[in-house]
């Protein structure tokens, strides 16, 4: 009897795509992701994708001082696999985004693997009255340009790449697949690649399951069997990308920083909340989810 097949999920509890008075669940001071990320990790997550905010209005906050609080205590309590944000905000310089993966040197880092146009705007529909001056301004600036060029990207690869760091190559089109290749080949990333292909998110590939098909198809072409596939889908997508991709092969990724809900029209309470009902999905299709030693194992981390 085949045993079942392992699954990472990874978990990004806070992110910074979404602002404190879209809901009262998103962790904001270091207490909350710290006790975000613990619980994620508990129902069952092997990664936890870290970023940082202002405690007191919830802005992004990609100082290395921002992340030491929760760094520390995750460390203490859980033996999940620590991911940290090298996306920061996308209106971010490269250096500050750089800075704290580069402080405390991680198991894992996000690489986003190309520019794009970051649709937020989109989210003014659903959310209205946001509280604060700095939500609307972020979210309603239609001239984000999330800027990863060749240049950052390897900055940030050979940066990071010293310290024994691996990276979740955020890719958000084929286009982005290309270029992971061209860093392969130019030899300054080793297989295997952690692959985590964003759909859904405005200005990226659609969450249809033809572009994840289209997505997966491709990365098949350019790595064979030297990546590790994971999706990511943003909004109300989330946990049908997450469950077209179980099926398909793939791991997962949830959390509060891809997407607030659990359901149409139901807002997610907990970023663990979302680690359960992707749970569900994958112990449904008769797979396992990965522990954090697995998952190490899987992609080859530093431990
Ligand atoms: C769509 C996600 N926000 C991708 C992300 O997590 C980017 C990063 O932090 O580097
Ligand atoms: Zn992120």
């Amino acid at each position: 009897m085949a045993k079942p097949r392992k699954v990472i999920v990874t978990c990004a509890v806070t992110g910074a795509i979404h602002t404190p008075s879209m809901s009262k669940a998103l962790p904001v001071t270091a207490s909350e992701i710290a006790e975000a990320a613990i619980g994620a990790a508990e129902a069952g997550a092997a990664i936890v994708h870290l970023h940082a905010r202002n405690p007191e209005d919830g802005r992004p906050d990609q100082s290395p001082e921002a992340f030491a609080p929760f760094l520390g205590v995750i460390k203490q309590r859980s033996d999940c696999v620590v991911n940290i944000t090298t996306g920061g905000a996308p209106t971010m310089p490269i250096e500050e985004r750089v800075r704290p993966a580069a402080t405390y040197q991680p198991e894992v880092a996000s690489l986003n693997m190309g520019s794009m146009n970051f649709g937020l705007f989109q989210m003014l529909k659903r959310f209205p009255d946001l509280e604060h001056q700095w939500e609307r301004d972020y979210v309603g600036n239609k001239d984000i340009l999330f800027s990863n060029t060749f240049g950052q990207v390897e900055h940030i690869l050979t940066t990071l790449g010293p310290n024994g760091t691996r990276f979740e190559f955020e890719c958000y089109d084929t286009s982005h697949l290309y270029n992971l290749r061209y860093f392969a080949d130019q030899g300054l990333v080793e297989p295997p690649f952690f692959i985590q292909t964003v759909f859904g998110l405005m200005g990226g590939i659609g969450p249809h399951p033809e572009d994840v098909q289209h997505m997966k198809r491709t990365a098949d072409r350019l790595f064979g069997d030297t990546y590790r596939w994971s999706v990511l889908g943003a909004g109300r997508n989330q946990m049908p990308i997450a469950a077209i991709a179980a099926a398909m092969g793939g791991n997962v990724r949830v959390g509060l920083e891809d997407s607030l809900w659990c359901g149409p029209g139901r807002m997610a309470t907990s970023n663990a909340e979302q680690v359960q009902q992707v749970r569900k999905i994958i112990e449904g299709l008769g797979l396992e989810l990965a522990t954090p030693d697995e998952a190490r194992e899987m992609l080859s981390l530093k431990g």
